[in-house]
């Protein structure tokens, strides 16, 4: 009866679906995929796979450009036969979405089997993705990002915190279930704030010390339960560099993996013209300090990465462009040459 209703309903969607949007339409089925168990076990015989090894995703250089392919679902097959490994593998792999054509996208991680034969047989190599994430084109850096860090997600939950019994994947690996509790485990993300601050103008940017030599960058921090993004801003500014804020603009969000997943919250800050002096959190932060119009220019033309002076000192650089990091400071140079145009 359910797998009747199930037919009927899809049928009366699909109808219902042809008068709405691409995007809509993908986003319709990339739900029911999420929903429907069976559904989505069908869809993984005709989907596209990335994949990964130990959280690294798989890359092919082409040239001088990274590329990350897609597998279809009969050489998937292929691959897993070589190992002599059963198609029950594909079943470990989470949705991560689907073309606009609906041909559904999956991650899977080969973790347990050789690597050096993968890559071999698709002659590419697993990255790291701290690597991966900076190399590949800026349209697939996000796909990336989002599937390392459903897969870490679903690799360190295997376990119901609260009975310790195995818990299982939904198809789609939007949820696990611990049978024995009845819990139910979403994917989790950390929402953290990154904040341009800024005294109108000068803006203050700060380096870590695990940070790479002369990189610096604006300031972030990880919400406390409870705190709404203002409050998250404010205390720390406030604990970081020792300033009030006076004003808030949200500017955008990034969802960032690295250690493991972030909704990274971007805002610009004024603090008050009268208060700029700096009081360091040195338990936190090697330096920080304030930077004019021109220096933050001159530093953008840089290439990401250190550049040793004679004086063994480092010139300052920032996050390249896939960080949300390096929008924020962009946004604020062109607020500030357009107010001295
Ligand atoms: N995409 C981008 O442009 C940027 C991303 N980030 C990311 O922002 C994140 C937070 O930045 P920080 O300034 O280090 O944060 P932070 O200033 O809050 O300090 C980190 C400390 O917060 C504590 N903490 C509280 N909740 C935590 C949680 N859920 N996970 C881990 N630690 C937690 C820990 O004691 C940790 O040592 C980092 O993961 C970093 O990779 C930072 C700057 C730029
Ligand atoms: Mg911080």
């Amino acid at each position: 009866m359910a797998v009747i209703y199930q037919a009927v309903y899809r049928r009366a969607s699909s109808l219902l679906c042809r008068l709405h949007s691409t995007y809509v339409r993908k986003m319709r089925y990339l739900n029911e995929l999420k929903e429907d168990d069976s559904f989505c076990r069908q869809a993984q015989t005709s989907g596209a796979f990335y994949l990964f090894h130990n959280l690294s995703p798989f890359l092919q250089k082409v040239g001088r450009k990274y590329l990350v392919p897609q597998l279809s679902a009969t050489e998937m097959k292929r691959i897993l036969e070589k190992f002599k490994e059963t198609e029950q593998w594909i079943e470990k792999s989470v949705l991560i979405g689907c073309s606009d054509e609906h041909i559904p996208h999956f991650a899977l991680d080969l973790g347990t089997l050789e690597k050096s034969v993968i890559e071999s047989e698709l002659k590419g190599s697993f990255t790291d993705l701290r690597k991966a994430l900076f190399v590949v084109d800026e349209k697939d850096s996000p796909l990336l990002a989002s599937a390392q860090g459903l897969l870490r997600w679903h690799d360190s939950h295997q376990y119901c915190s609260k009975t310790g019994q195995p818990t299982q994947k939904n198809v789609a690996g939007s949820k696990r279930v611990c049978h024995a509790s009845g819990i139910t485990y979403y994917p989790q993300m950390s929402p953290v704030v990154i904040t341009m601050v800024s005294d109108g103008s000068r803006c203050l940017l700060a380096r870590q010390p695990s940070f790479p030599p002369g990189m610096y960058t604006a300031l972030s921090g990880f919400c406390d339960i409870g705190e709404t993004v203002e409050e998250t801003v404010r205390r720390e500014v406030a604990e970081e560099v020792g300033l009030e804020v006076e004003s808030f603009r949200y500017s955008a969000s990034q969802h960032w993996p690295l250690p493991s997943s972030c909704l990274m919250i971007a805002c610009h800050v004024l603090v008050r013209a009268q208060q700029t002096e700096i009081s360091m959190n040195s338990l936190e932060l090697e330096a920080a300090r304030w930077f004019g119009l021109e220096e933050i220019m001159e530093a953008l033309k840089r290439d990401p990465r250190p550049s040793k002076q004679e004086d063994g000192s480092f010139l300052p650089w920032f996050p390249p462009k896939q960080a949300v990091a390096h929008h924020l400071i962009q946004e604020w140079v062109k607020q500030q040459t357009s107010r001295t145009a």
